[in-house]
C-alpha cells in the first residue's frame, strides 16, 4: 500500500517535470536577448509621455536613441529635459506617421534601425454614438495604418543591417488591446488591430532574427491621459479602473525590459499579467515557464474573466438604471 502512494507521488511529480521539459522543447519562437546599449532606438511619440519616458530610459542604458513626433517645438522640449535630467543628447525628427513619405524620409534620415518602438497613439474616449468619424478615423490612422507606415519605412534598413545581431520591433498596445471597454469602440479597434499585425509580422521576420513586442500598459498617467480625463465617459473609467493606474517611468521600464527579452507579450502590472494569460490564445511564447502558467492556469483565468465581466455589466446596468 505505502509503495503505491509513494509510486503515486513520484507520478505526480514527473509528469508536470516532463511537461514543462516538452514545453522546453516546442516553444516558438526560441529565447532571445536583445541588447540596446550603444545601438539605435527609434521611438515615435517620444516627445511626450510612456515615449518620452522611454526615450530617457533608453538613453539611460546606453542606447542612440532618436524621437520622432510631428511637433517640432515639443520634440525640442524633450530633448532638452532628456538632456537635463540625464546629460545626454537624443536626435529628434518631425513627421506625421499618417504620411508615408514623411516617415520614410524621417526613418532614412536617421540611420539603421535596431529597435523601432511605434508608440504614437491618439485617443478619445466616447460612446461610438457620441463619437465623430473624424475621431473614430483618426485613431485608426495614428495608431493602426501609421504603425503599418512605420513598419514599412524601417522594415527594409533593418533587414539588410550589417550587424547581424537580433533587432526588435515593437507596438504599443494598451489593456484596451486585449479586452474591448465601453467608450473605447474605435480606440480597442485599432489597439485590437496591431496584434493581428505583430501576430503576423513575427511568422514574416523571424527568420531575420527580428523580434516582435506587443506591450499593453493599463491607464497610465501622461500629457494624453490627463486630455483624455476631461471628456471620458464615467463608466470608461470605471471599467479601466479595474486595472489602476501606473507612472509613464514605470510602464517604460517593464517595455524596455520585455523588449530587451524579446516577449511577445509585454505586460505592465499584475492585473495585465493575468490578462496576458488569459487572452494568451495562438500566440507566440518563447517562455516555457510562462508556456506552463498559461496551461495551468487557463480555466482559473477564465472564470476570473467572467467575474471580471459580471462586474462590468453590473456597473452598466446600475449606470442605466440612475439614468432612467
Ligand atoms: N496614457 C495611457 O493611459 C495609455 C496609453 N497607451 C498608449 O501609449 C502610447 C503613448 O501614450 P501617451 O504617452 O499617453 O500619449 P501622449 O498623448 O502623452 O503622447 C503622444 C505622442 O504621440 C505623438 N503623436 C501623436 N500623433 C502623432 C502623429 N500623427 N504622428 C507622429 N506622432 C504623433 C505626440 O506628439 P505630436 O502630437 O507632436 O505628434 C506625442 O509625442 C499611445 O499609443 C497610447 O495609446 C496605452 C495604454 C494606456
Ligand atoms: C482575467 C483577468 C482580468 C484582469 C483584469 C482586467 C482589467 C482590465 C482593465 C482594462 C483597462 C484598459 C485601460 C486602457 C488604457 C488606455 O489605453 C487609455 N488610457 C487610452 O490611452
Amino acid at each position: 500500500m505505502a509503495d503505491a502512494d509513494l509510486s503515486f507521488l513520484a507520478l505526480c511529480a514527473l509528469l508536470p517535470i516532463l511537461f514543462l521539459i516538452f514545453l522546453k522543447l516546442i516553444v516558438r519562437p526560441r529565447p532571445v536577448q536583445i541588447p540596446i546599449k550603444s545601438r539605435h532606438v527609434f521611438i515615435t511619440g517620444g516627445s511626450s509621455g510612456i515615449g518620452l519616458a522611454l526615450a530617457r530610459q533608453a538613453a539611460t542604458e546606453g542606447a542612440r536613441v532618436t524621437i520622432l513626433a510631428r511637433s517640432l517645438e515639443k520634440l525640442e522640449e524633450a530633448k532638452t529635459s532628456i538632456r537635463l535630467s540625464t546629460g545626454i543628447d537624443v536626435a529628434i525628427v518631425s513627421a506625421d506617421v499618417c504620411d508615408f513619405d514623411a516617415v520614410k524620409a524621417a526613418v532614412e534620415s536617421a540611420g539603421p534601425i535596431d529597435v523601432l518602438i511605434c508608440n504614437q497613439g491618439v485617443f478619445v474616449a466616447y460612446e461610438l454614438e457620441n463619437q465623430e468619424m473624424k475621431e473614430v478615423r483618426d485613431m485608426i490612422d495614428v495608431n493602426l495604418i501609421g504603425t503599418f507606415n512605420l513598419v514599412k519605412a524601417a522594415l527594409p534598413g533593418m533587414k539588410s543591417r550589417s550587424d547581424r545581431k537580433p533587432v526588435s520591433i515593437a507596438f504599443m498596445s494598451s489593456q484596451a488591446g486585449q479586452v474591448g471597454i465601453y467608450g473605447y469602440t474605435a480606440y480597442s479597434a485599432s489597439k485590437f488591430g496591431l496584434r493581428g499585425l505583430a501576430e503576423a509580422l513575427q511568422h514574416e521576420v523571424i527568420a531575420d532574427d527580428i523580434h516582435v513586442s506587443l506591450i499593453f500598459p493599463p491607464d497610465t498617467d501622461t500629457p494624453g491621459f490627463v486630455e483624455e480625463n476631461k471628456k471620458k465617459p464615467r463608466l470608461t473609467s470605471i471599467i479601466a479602473g479595474s486595472s489602476g493606474v501606473m507612472q509613464a517611468d514605470e510602464v517604460a521600464k517593464k517595455a524596455l525590459n520585455g523588449i530587451k527579452s524579446g516577449s511577445f507579450f509585454v505586460p505592465c502590472n499584475f492585473e495585465g499579467f493575468l490578462l496576458a494569460i488569459a487572452t494568451a490564445g495562438l500566440s507566440p511564447q518563447r517562455s516555457y515557464l510562462m508556456a506552463f502558467v498559461e496551461v495551468v492556469s487557463a480555466g482559473v483565468l477564465r472564470i476570473a474573466g467572467l467575474c471580471f465581466q459580471w462586474t462590468w455589466y453590473g456597473s452598466i446596468e446600475k449606470w442605466h438604471a440612475q439614468k432612467k
